[in-house]
């Protein structure tokens, strides 16, 4: 298998997004991170952008031991001054010498003509080869440069001395197809070409930064320039993470590998995220929250009985402990009855069957079913108690210049259903009001408390209510989303305990919940 080489450019390019800015000490926190990784060459900044940029790649040079380090440089003498003050303390340097070669640029930009960016270019690599072993030469936007000048300029940067030959995407306009055929063309037409590496970087402005990286190592790149977490100028570089596991997932199709520690790469992708404050979005391929979560029925049942079915990578791989079952409204009976188990319930055949249907109802209010909500929804009921109170619905009028008011119906053992309307002085008051007309029962409101069980707007509210008739009382217990009803649940919940208790008086209270 061939080797590919991962060049990083997380503190280079990567800062180029906007709103990223990285200290000193931020720099070093990562780039050790990166050696961690296995990560080959660090780009680790632009010296001759600010004197912090400029110490915070001499601080990396210091610290890192394991990685060629690189500097970035317009062609121009006093960048390429800066790189080597930068990295005079590196064991391994290298200079990245740049400048632009599409019309565009040449025009616009640079106010060059060919001859002018090949003369420019030349005199910079030769006044670098003074310095450094090591550089690679990158011709800004190759994409759209034209392939016979791209040829002419590789082939200069070969004889003036540069040792890599860097091939930049520079706006992501390329296609798959397109880009590989420029490192092709590269391989066939341009002389020693086998005595430099090629390199890619691709910017992801259509989304192809990854598939364009893909296809120029088919096409005999040696060498992937990317970012963590595809961070980056614009819409950002190719991830490495991706085309990491790309190969190592495909390795049998690309013929290549790198020779990262891929169980550094979820570690790698949460350190970068923090200090840069770029958030991963959850459906990011490889690093994102949901990359290994699975929240639908027919997945879910398909990773229980085989991780395979569902996961082309496992989590281990980039050393995470392992996938999520994710139970939402998604959800099926198998991945249900999977977290009932983890959780320790063992429920028979039709408590399931009640759970279930408990939980599609939960799930169709809550954007994901916790650990939490689980408990919380089983235990609402410890003890079986028979019900004479069944709670079918409540409706409520609250406005802070009104009195609040409610009517709430009952099914009434034996009765059939009953409704009432009761105000009070808020919300809960004039429930339990409509409650006791309905009712009828004379009871006490000992106690009421309520705590969330989770976080977040859509969080289960959890309500105790002790109730107290005749010197004996009683607790209930209400769980829902709405606090509201949770409030009226956990009242009649009680009123149904009070009357057990009432109907067999030498029984122990086994019932309080609180
Ligand atoms: C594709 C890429 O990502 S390239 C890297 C981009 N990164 C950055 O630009 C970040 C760091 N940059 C900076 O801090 C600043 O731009 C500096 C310090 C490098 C230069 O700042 P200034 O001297 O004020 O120039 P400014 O950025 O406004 O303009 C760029 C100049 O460099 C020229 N230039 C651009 N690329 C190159 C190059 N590769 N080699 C030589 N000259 C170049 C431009 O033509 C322009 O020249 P002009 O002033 O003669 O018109
Ligand atoms: C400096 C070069 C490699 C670059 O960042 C680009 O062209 O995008």
């Amino acid at each position: 298998m061939r080797k590919i080489y991962i060049f990083d450019t997380t503190l280079r390019d990567g800062e180029q997004s906007p709103g990223v800015n990285l200290n000193r000490k931020e720099k070093v926190e990562i780039a050790l991170q990166l050696e961690k990784l296995g990560i080959d060459r660090i780009e680790a900044g632009f010296p001759a952008a600010s004197p912090g940029d400029l110490e915070g790649v001499s601080a990396v040079a210091r610290a890192v031991k394991n990685a060629t380090i690189i500097g970035l440089s317009r062609s121009r003498i006093p960048d390429i001054d800066a790189v080597r003050e930068a990295l005079k303390d590196a064991q391994d340097p290298c200079i990245h010498l740049f400048l632009a070669t599409s019309p565009i640029h040449r025009k616009h930009k640079l106010r060059m003509e060919k001859q002018q960016v090949l003369e420019t270019a030349e005199a910079a690599i030769r006044y670098a080869k003074q310095y450094f072993d090591k550089i690679e030469f990158s011709p800004e936007d190759a994409g759209r440069t034209e392939l016979d000048f791209l040829c002419e300029v590789t082939d200069m940067a070969i004889r003036a001395g540069a040792t890599v030959v860097n091939i930049p995407d520079t706006v992501g306009y390329m296609t798959p197809a397109e880009f590989g055929n420029i490192f092709k063309t590269l391989k066939t037409n341009v002389p020693n070409i086998e005595s430099i590496q090629l390199s890619a970087h691709c910017h992801d402005d259509l989304g192809l930064a990854t598939a364009n990286a893909l296809a120029a190592i088919q096409n005999g790149a040696d060498q992937i320039e990317g970012t963590i977490n595809g961070i980056g100028e614009r819409a950002g570089n190719t991830a490495i993470e991706e085309v990491a596991l790309a190969l190592a997932t495909r390795s049998e199709y690309y013929q290549a590998q790198t020779t990262l520690n891929l169980k550094e790469i979820a570690k790698t992708s949460r350190l970068v995220s923090k200090l840069t404050g770029m958030v991963v979005p959850g459906n990011k391929a490889i690093v994102g929250a949901n990359a290994f979560a699975h929240e639908s029925g027919i997945h879910q049942d398909g990773m229980l009985k085989e991780k395979t079915t569902y996961e082309i990578i496992s989590p281990e791989t980039i050393g995470l402990v392992e996938s999520k079952l994710v139970l939402g409204k998604h959800s099926g009976r198998h991945a249900f009855r999977e977290k009932l188990i983890d959780l320790g319930y063992d429920l028979g055949e039709e408590e399931l069957n009640a759970a279930f249907a408990k939980f599609k109802d939960l799930a169709d209010k809550k954007k994901t079913v916790g650990d939490e909500d689980i408990r919380a929804m089983l235990e609402e009921k410890l003890v079986d108690t028979p019900e004479v109170y069944t709670l079918e619905k409540i409706q409520v009028h609250y406005g802070n210049q009104s009195v609040p008011h409610a009517t709430v119906s009952i099914a009434v053992a034996g009765a059939g259903m009953k409704e009432d309307t009761a105000e009070g002085n808020g919300s809960v008051d004039a429930i339990y009001n409509a409650i006791d007309k309905v009712t009828g029962e004379a009871v006490e409101l000992e106690d009421y408390s309520i705590k969330s069980v989770t976080h977040g707007k859509d969080a289960l509210g959890e309500v105790h209510v002790v109730l107290k008739q005749n010197g004996v009382t009683a607790s209930g217990r209400g769980v829902r989303t709405d606090i509201l009803e949770a409030s009226a649940r956990a009242y009649v919940d009680a009123l149904n305990r009070l009357i057990d208790k009432r109907n067999s008086p030498g029984r122990r209270d086994n019932m309080s919940l609180i």
